[in-house]
């Protein structure tokens, strides 16, 4: 599609785009992160949709569920392919977000990309690395991450898989005593690989010492077959991510040398002695790794969502405002802007924290190369807590968009559909979020309690400044609306704190009183996790160097988040005083009048974000608008209209028309 050539689009849209008040290309280089990004993600991109071997026959909706897997596979071995060239000079793992829309529904490779190559380079010693990372990163041999398990995912502490070492061979015997610790759900266990990361309780010299990593040989690397001792297979359908081969997997005694567990941490001798981490939980630093990533994914989906609700509602007219005027674009409804323009603030919200918890991470990786994992309950608290908000904010914001476009948003060739079950996933893998939070609870419980003590925490460091619990602030600037966020954060884990004080104070065990608190202390983490991001919002737009028109758009979408969810949960911000209902109706007026401000700018915006048609895959969300003939033109590829009279017609249905004859 030539952006330039108006002829070819729509007409509301072209009247859209001329009401730009800001420089489009300036506000891609923010979104992507600077202007050498853009044109990095541009070129891979433009490698990508020119490549004839991305195109599907039929539409994937259409396929067997074993066409699908197989044809996912075909696209994303010529990917790999692709990205391995030497000409083309691309770290696939640098670029994965440039990847969005390539692949359809679930990629039978993302879990070797995200995890197993990340657990080998976390998780393994250098020897380790020396035998399976150049390996992996060549894709002769392609793994996943096996921890799930039938019985338990979410307690790590719970799984059931023994890794039990045999001094006298310096083997591990792996084995899956019950079908409860049939491992379960990893991506691309299925069919696709031959190699993972097992995390299985570790025995040596008779004692437990908890769950390790170990890297295992699946099948063979000849004849792909499942090795003997090993039982594999698929999970079967899903709600989305259909194109994967999640799968099963069961150890009969199955024996693995003793190098092949994943040494940089902890070891076990030859001997059998076992040698314990800096810190027990450094087993769980893959988990942590793709916290991080799910934060920057969730905000490409919320893209994806948004850029095609925001063109839609741009193009559709539908009912009135003025009585026997012509219908008004839906994008005129306040309630239309209601539902798509915060959606849109929130894609920044999202890209903002990525990029600071991003930052964070680094630093604690290179402390911990050095000993240091003195803010690793940091990292793990703040990991926790973003991907569980980006997950279920973007997952909402999705399903938003969905129900904005009406009737067609239901349809999959909006591509809204698999954007929410691409994204719905992320609540619920790598750590389920109410579990999250509650970790990220137990961290400000412990943090408000140790008021006093330096530990270097500077997200905790609010929980010391008592005097704001009682400053109420009149004043309505960015700065002292993230104050407010402050406010009720800090009064809430007070409360928290005090409830679970005295049910302690009556003789209540910790854990029961713990378990009795969860609802508010699940509100404690989502209103610190919540104050961060909104921080980091304000932060980020206050200090960027950027030209007016871009600079406002910012500063306006950046205080509709704050007051859109300020409204959201007024009752907390009213409870501590941080706000009073006076505040509260005037934010509320003050939404409104920014929703107006915005409405001109929404579809500028979004092509902001720069996403080709050939991966935003929406009939309705395309650049030139042409939705009617795109979704006419989609509904004739149903197999069921190849003839006029289906065959069905003939078997069940006349039957039962002339049964009564
Ligand atoms: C790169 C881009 C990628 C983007 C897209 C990715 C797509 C990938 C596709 C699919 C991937 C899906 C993969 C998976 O789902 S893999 C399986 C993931 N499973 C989980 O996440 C399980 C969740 N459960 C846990 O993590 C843990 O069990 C737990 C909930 C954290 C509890 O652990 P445990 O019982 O051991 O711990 P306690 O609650 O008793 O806490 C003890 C203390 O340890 C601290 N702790 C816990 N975890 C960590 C950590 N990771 N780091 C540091 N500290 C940790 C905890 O806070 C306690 O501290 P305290 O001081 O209070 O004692
Ligand atoms: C698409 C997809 C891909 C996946 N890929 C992988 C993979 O590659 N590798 C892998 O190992 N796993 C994978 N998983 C598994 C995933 O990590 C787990 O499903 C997830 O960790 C949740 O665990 P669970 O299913 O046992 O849920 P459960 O823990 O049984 O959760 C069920 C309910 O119990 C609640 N609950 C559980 N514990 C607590 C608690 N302590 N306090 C309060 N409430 C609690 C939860 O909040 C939830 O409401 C994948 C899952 C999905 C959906």
């Amino acid at each position: 599609m030539d952006k330039n050539n108006e002829r070819e689009c729509n007409e509301d849209l072209i009247r859209e785009r001329r009401k730009c008040n800001f420089n489009i290309e300036e506000l891609t280089n923010i979104v992507d992160g600077g202007k050498a990004r853009t044109a990095r993600r541009r070129e891979i991109q433009r490698l990508l949709i020119n490549d004839p071997e991305f195109l599907d026959e039929i539409p994937q909706d259409y396929m067997s569920h074993e066409d699908r897997y197989s044809n996912e596979l075909r696209k994303s071995a010529h990917l790999m392919q692709k990205l391995a060239d030497q000409e083309s000079g691309h770290d696939i793992h640098q670029d994965i977000g440039a990847l969005t829309g390539i692949l359809k529904d679930g990629n039978p490779l993302m879990v070797h990309l995200s995890m197993f190559i990340p657990a080998i380079l976390g998780q393994a010693n250098s020897e380790q690395q020396e035998k399976w990372l150049g390996r992996s990163l060549r894709n002769e041999i392609i793994g996943t991450y096996a921890q799930t398990e039938l019985g338990h995912g979410t307690f790590v502490r719970g799984l059931e898989t023994r890794a039990t070492y045999d001094p006298t061979v310096e083997e591990f015997v792996l084995h899956t005593p019950t079908i409860t610790a049939t491992k379960w759900w990893p991506g691309g266990l299925g069919k696709t690989c031959n190699y993972c990361v097992v995390m299985a309780q570790l025995y040596t010299q008779g004692r437990c010492y908890g769950p390790h990593p170990f890297i295992v040989q699946l099948r063979d690397e000849e004849t792909h077959r499942s090795l003997p001792g090993i039982t594999l297979g698929e999970i079967g359908p899903r709600l989305g991510l259909n194109s994967n081969d999640n799968g099963f997997l069961k150890f009969e005694n199955h024996r693995i040398p003793r190098t092949n567990m994943l040494m940089k941490h902890s070891q076990v001798l030859k001997d059998g002695t076992y040698v314990k981490p800096l810190h027990n939980k450094l087993s769980y630093g893959t988990m942590m790794l793709v916290r991080v990533g799910i934060v920057g994914a969730c905000s490409r989906s919320l893209q994806y969502a948004v850029t095609i609700a925001t063109r839609y509602s741009a193009v559709r007219h539908q009912s009135e405002i003025v009585p026997g005027q012509p219908e008004p674009q839906i994008l005129d409804y306040q309630t239309q802007q209601y539902k798509v323009i915060p959606q849109i603030a929130s894609v920044f919200a999202l890209i903002f924290s990525a990029r600071s918890l991003s930052k964070i991470q680094s630093s604690v990786t290179a402390k911990l190369k050095d000993g240091n994992t003195d803010l690793l309950p940091e990292l793990h608290s703040l990991s926790s807590g973003l991907k569980a908000l980006s997950s279920s904010d973007a997952s909402w914001g999705v399903e938003v968009c969905r129900l904005a476009c009406g009737g067609h948003g239901y349809l999959a060739s909006s591509n809204l559909p698999r954007t929410y079950t691409g994204t719905t996933c992320a609540i619920t893998y790598e750590g389920e979020n109410t579990v999250l939070l509650l970790q990220v609870a137990r961290y400000l419980i412990k943090s408000y309690r140790s008021i006093g003590k330096e530990t270097g925490a500077s997200s905790v460091s609010y929980l010391a400044d008592q005097t704001s619990l009682a400053s109420s602030s009149s004043s309505f600037s960015n700065k002292a609306l993230v104050q407010a966020f402050k406010l009720s954060a800090l009064s809430l884990v007070a409360e928290a704190e005090a409830r679970l004080q005295k049910l302690c104070d009556m003789g209540q065990e910790f854990y029961h009183a713990w378990n009795y608190c969860s609802v508010l202390l699940l509100k404690c983490a989502e209103a610190h996790t919540r104050y961060y991001i909104c921080e980091k919002y304000e932060q980020t737009v206050d200090s960027l160097k950027a030209s007016e028109g871009v600079k406002n758009v910012l500063q306006s979408l950046c205080r509709l988040y704050l007051i859109y969810h300020i409204t959201l949960t007024h009752g907390d911000f009213l409870k501590c005083g941080a706000l009073t209902p006076r505040n509260i109706a005037v934010l509320e007026g003050e939404m409104c009048d920014l929703l107006a401000v915005l409405r001109p700018q929404a579809v500028s915006i979004v092509d902001a974000f720069d996403i080709p048609d050939e991966l935003l895959g929406s009939t309705l969300g395309c650049w030139d608008g042409n939705v009617y003939q795109r979704l006419y033109d989609e509904a004739l590829k149903s197999p069921l209209n190849k003839t006029d009279v289906p065959d069905a017609y003939y078997k069940y249905l006349l039957p039962l028309m002339k049964s009564s004859l």
